[in-house]
């Protein structure tokens, strides 16, 4: 089922919209995920698409069908919120079933109770029915608030940060098996997250959205690759800024020369990422000392002082002989330039 937002626009209280001339096609059996700061309208959007709320202007659609007016009950929506709990004095099994018994045509307690368990074994939990929710983990809650979502057979799949309220390993293994649920039952879904990991991880396609407008949407390796605004590139993830002057197509990095293609001359803002800059004796590059050396698992990131001040970060593999104090130069091995 595709869905397609037209010119929507949602104002709550007349001044400034909440959502703001959102146009989006959400492909069929694609898993979209709706990513931006506080307060950008992520789930005003979601909550349009699930019939909770209704567009001041533009349209929705369900495939052909408007669906801009049908209210909730008749979208053929599942979601799952960070806060939609599950009914606390019910079974898993209980929690399950609860949409399936208003179901059209009708089915058998036999038919229901056998969805049930398919439901839970698909979410991996199977034979977990009799226990209450205060008997599981609140991954495994979370789990069957899905297992709950698919019992009425949805169109479409909605779901507003259903993690948020984990910790990171849960998450990220939440995070794994919703990719692989989506896979298996190609369920057209569209995610709210503020969390990035999440959104690149998990989504075909990453909206990105600002005061209610989308700023950039595509797939995670054409956000990443190639942020169009210092907003999505600083949004996405660490990233130092420097403030350089273009001059005929380049800007000078310390002692190098660094091309800025399409920049018009003038004041810019350099960007490169932690581990877009390297750390080298000498050579070409910006001066600076190390300050600090944070070794973590995953990683070795140095903090470096140039003779400005400005605190800079970046990788720096973990075989490698450093020392704070020690003074050195940054070389950009990628960068970006944006007009200032
Ligand atoms: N019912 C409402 N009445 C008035 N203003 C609202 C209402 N719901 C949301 N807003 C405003 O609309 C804007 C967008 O809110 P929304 O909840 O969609 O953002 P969000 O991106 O989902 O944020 P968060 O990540 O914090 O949930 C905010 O400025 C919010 O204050």
């Amino acid at each position: 089922m595709k869905i397609s937002l037209q010119g929507v626009s949602r104002l709550f209280d007349g001044t400034v919209p909440a959502v703001d001339d959102v146009s989006l096609e959400i492909g069929s059996g694609r898993l979209v995920a709706l990513l931006g700061p506080s307060g950008s309208g992520k789930t005003t959007i979601l909550r349009m698409v699930a019939g909770l709320d209704f567009p001041d202007r533009g349209t929705i659609r369900f495939g052909d069908e408007d669906a801009t007016a049908i209210p909730v009950a008749r979208r053929g929506v599942g979601f799952v919120f960070q806060h939609y709990a599950l009914f606390p004095h019910m079974t898993l099994a209980e929690n399950v079933a609860f949409g399936m018994e208003a179901l059209k045509p009708k089915r058998s307690r036999a038919a229901i109770a056998a969805r049930v368990e398919e439901l839970l074994g698909l979410v991996r939990l199977p034979g977990l029915g009799a226990r209450f929710p205060a008997q599981i983990s609140g991954g495994q809650r979370q789990r069957v608030a899905l297992a709950r979502a698919l019992a009425v057979e949805p169109r479409v799949l909605l779901l507003d940060e259903p993690f948020g309220a984990l910790d990171a390993a849960v998450r990220r293994d939440l995070r794994r098996w919703l990719r692989e649920i989506h896979d298996e039952l190609g369920i057209t879904t569209l995610f709210v997250t503020h969390d990035q990991e999440e959104a690149l991880d998990l989504a075909d396609e990453v909206v990105i959205l600002k005061d209610g407008r989308i700023v950039q949407a595509g797939t995670p390796a054409d956000v990443t690759r190639r942020p169009g605004s210092p907003f999505v590139l600083e949004f996405l993830g660490d990233a130092n800024r420097f403030e350089v002057s273009v001059d005929g197509g380049g800007a000078r990095f310390g002692s190098a020369w660094l091309a800025a293609g399409g920049v018009p001359d003038g004041r810019a803002v350099l960007y490169a990422r932690p581990r877009d800059l390297a750390w080298s004796p000498d050579g070409p590059g910006l001066p600076a000392r190390i300050q600090r050396i944070l070794d973590r698992p995953d990683s070795r990131r140095l903090v470096a002082l140039t003779p400005e001040g400005a605190s800079v970060e970046l990788d720096a593999p973990p075989e490698a002989s450093l020392r704070p104090g020690e003074n050195g130069v940054l070389a950009a091995l990628r960068w970006q330039i944006f007009p200032a």
